[in-house]
């Protein structure tokens, strides 16, 4: 079957309001940390997170704290599918996973890349608010000159470009051989329009969409419109590890699993999901933990030797009190879980 002929279906997985745990529940053994950056990330520097406790172990809950209600609902979904509900049987054993390079000077780039061990594949940030095209063209220069001619990347604007712009960046960064362009372009439209530039100027770089799903009420419009050839797929943003396989099973593109900033709690969810899917062709980026300077488990899931092994950490609850957030902060992610839950249950 042909995308454009997909039968229309609901859009994304929302969980039903029976899997809702109680208010009560949810909010039972709740803990908040607040996790130093020792590289800023997306004007992150703190990266605080939720944690929730249920039956089947804990989940992570950390929308951005910009994040209004009815987006930031999904992310508590997904926290509560991973405390209160199995995870699908895996058909692997260790994910790839690439290294995570922010928008930082082209002469920070070997410091940054030196905490990832054994990492082939690297994703790097571009398209910075305040930054210039000729900073990224030179971050990206750093990586490939780091990690040698054998070496993956991958560039991501996060929206940042119009089609314009895209399709001049593209083609100056493709001198360093790409593996695509994650959300080179803000809109589905604007993806779509880039992917036929792209192709009548022979500037060969693959498109992937991130916001694009995990943002869109309907993800699926993305393969309707044949707007990417490749899609990132997020588990806290798309309501937990069977939602998120849900969407990856139905849009009939290759799949790139990646996190959001995690803890190794949330990351463990995002090598669940990995590790269910049969074609995995791309390294995954949920190498972020090792942008933090510290973490919840006993042994953070970070790459080793250029891949996580499939395993659940457990908490350490020395880790958590270490970390704990500020009470004002407790207490706000305190009314951010009750927003959301009643998000849930309406
Ligand atoms: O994909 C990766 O390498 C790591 C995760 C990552 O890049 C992101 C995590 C969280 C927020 C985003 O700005 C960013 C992304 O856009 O993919
Ligand atoms: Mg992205």
């Amino acid at each position: 079957m042909s995308r454009s002929s997909l039968p229309a279906e609901p859009p994304v997985a929302t969980p039903r309001r029976r899997d809702v745990p109680p208010l009560v529940d949810v909010l039972d053994g709740l803990r908040v940390v607040s996790i130093p950056l020792h590289t800023k990330f997306r004007g992150v520097t703190h990266r605080e997170i939720a944690l929730l406790q249920g039956p089947t172990g804990w989940g992570e809950f950390s929308p951005f704290l910009e994040y209004e209600p009815h987006e930031a609902s999904r992310w508590l979904a997904s926290a509560i599918a991973s405390a209160w509900e199995d995870w699908p049987a895996p058909v692997r054993d260790q994910v790839a996973i690439n290294a995570t390079v922010p928008a930082v000077a082209a002469d920070r780039v070997a410091s940054v890349l030196s905490h990832y061990d054994g990492c082939r594949t690297a994703k790097v940030k571009v398209a910075e608010a305040g930054q210039t095209l000729q900073q990224d063209v030179d971050r990206v220069a750093a990586v490939r000159a780091t990690m040698g001619p054998d070496a993956r990347i991958r560039v991501d604007a996060n929206g940042g470009w119009t089609v314009d712009e895209a399709r001049t960046a593209l083609s100056r960064l493709c001198a360093y051989d790409l593996e695509y362009a994650e959300q080179p372009c803000a809109t589905v439209e604007g993806l779509r329009d880039l992917r036929i530039a792209l192709a009548r100027q022979h500037t060969d770089v693959l498109v992937a969409a991130d916001e694009s799903i995990r943002k869109a009420e309907d993800p699926m419009r993305l393969a309707l419109l044949e707007a990417a050839d490749v899609a990132v797929v997020k588990v806290a943003p798309l309501g937990g590890v069977r939602a998120a396989l849900e969407v990856a099973q139905r849009c009939g593109l290759p799949i790139v699993v990646s996190s959001a900033l995690d803890s190794s709690v949330g990351i463990a969810a995002g090598v669940a999901l990995a590790a269910t899917l049969p074609q995995l062709p791309f390294a995954c980026g949920l190498g972020t933990v090792n942008l933090f300077e510290g973490d919840v488990t006993v042994e953070r899931l970070v790459p080793q030797d250029g891949v996580i092994e499939v395993r659940r950490p457990a908490v350490d609850e020395a880790a958590l009190d270490r970390w704990q957030a500020l009470p004002d902060r407790v207490e706000w992610w305190i009314q951010r879980v009750h927003a959301c839950h009643d998000v849930l249950i309406s």
